[in-house]
């Protein structure tokens, strides 16, 4: 089966002087791996997770997602696929905030056929939106509310569904429970493992918070694959 993520000699600069440059080795994702990506605030996790999505492209190396090379696709190419073939959970939620409940969690069938055409057969989009929403512990009443209305709880779990909708084979979660105590945070993660095996997700979370390991099948400490030389430059 091919992998979800294949990434090989991957190198980026953002832009400006003294910038953060990332470079990695090797890492590669089956699918259906739950992976927890750890690594302290500020060494590079986000802007991995810029790659993987093709929000930025590397300057050096290969990248290939569900078999498809990124580099190869132009900038609304990139964007196309990153709709159709990931779900995405922001460390801010990103929710629109004037948009109702139902409105944030439909957003990415606009971009994406094959999401839509998946969520449509699964009982129509509005009613897979609800069932989502519902299954994440959400009131049955709140998909007409506003979502600047909603507690911070309540957002993670609509900006889960949103991602969820339609079953993108890639769902990625930059830090989604840093803002919950221990007991949301369980919570969550139950519910959101258990629509991921529902769907046989691939799910990538990045976190700082090692303690979570125990629900993945797989942990990368971040400073593991990084490249070797900039494995020394950070060890002196
Ligand atoms: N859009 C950007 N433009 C320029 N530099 C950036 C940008 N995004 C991140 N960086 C820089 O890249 C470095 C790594 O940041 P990144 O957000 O990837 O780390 P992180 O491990 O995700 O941190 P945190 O856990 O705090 O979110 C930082 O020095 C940051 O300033």
């Amino acid at each position: 089966m091919i992998d979800a993520v294949s990434l090989r000699g991957v190198e980026y600069k953002w832009n400006g002087r003294d910038a953060f440059a990332l470079s990695v080795g090797a890492l590669q994702i089956p699918r259906n791996e739950r992976l927890l990506l750890l690594g302290p605030s500020g060494s590079g996790k986000s802007t991995l997770l810029s790659l993987l999505t093709g929000v930025v492209v590397a300057q050096a190396g290969s990248l290939e997602i569900l078999g498809q090379r990124l580099d190869a696709l132009g900038s609304s190419g990139r964007d196309r696929f990153r709709a159709e073939h990931f779900g995405i959970i922001f460390q801010m939620f990103n929710l629109l905030p004037y948009g109702t409940v139902i409105d944030n969690v439909l957003l990415p069938l606009s971009f994406a056929p094959a999401r839509r055409t998946r969520a449509t057969a699964a009982g129509g989009a509005e009613g897979e939106a609800r069932r989502l929403l519902s299954a994440l512990g959400l009131p049955a009443d709140i998909g007409r509310r506003r979502a600047t209305t909603l507690s911070v709880g309540q957002q993670q779990r609509v900006a889960t569904a949103r991602a969820l909708i339609g079953s993108p084979e890639i769902i990625v979660a930059d830090e989604p429970t840093s803002a919950l105590d221990d007991d949301r945070q369980q919570d969550f993660l139950d519910l959101l493992l258990g629509q991921i095996d529902a769907t046989k997700a691939t799910l990538i979370m990045v976190s700082h918070d090692r303690r979570l390991a125990r629900h993945f099948t797989k942990v990368v400490e971040l400073t593991d694959i990084l490249a070797t030389s900039q494995r020394e430059a950070a060890a002196t």
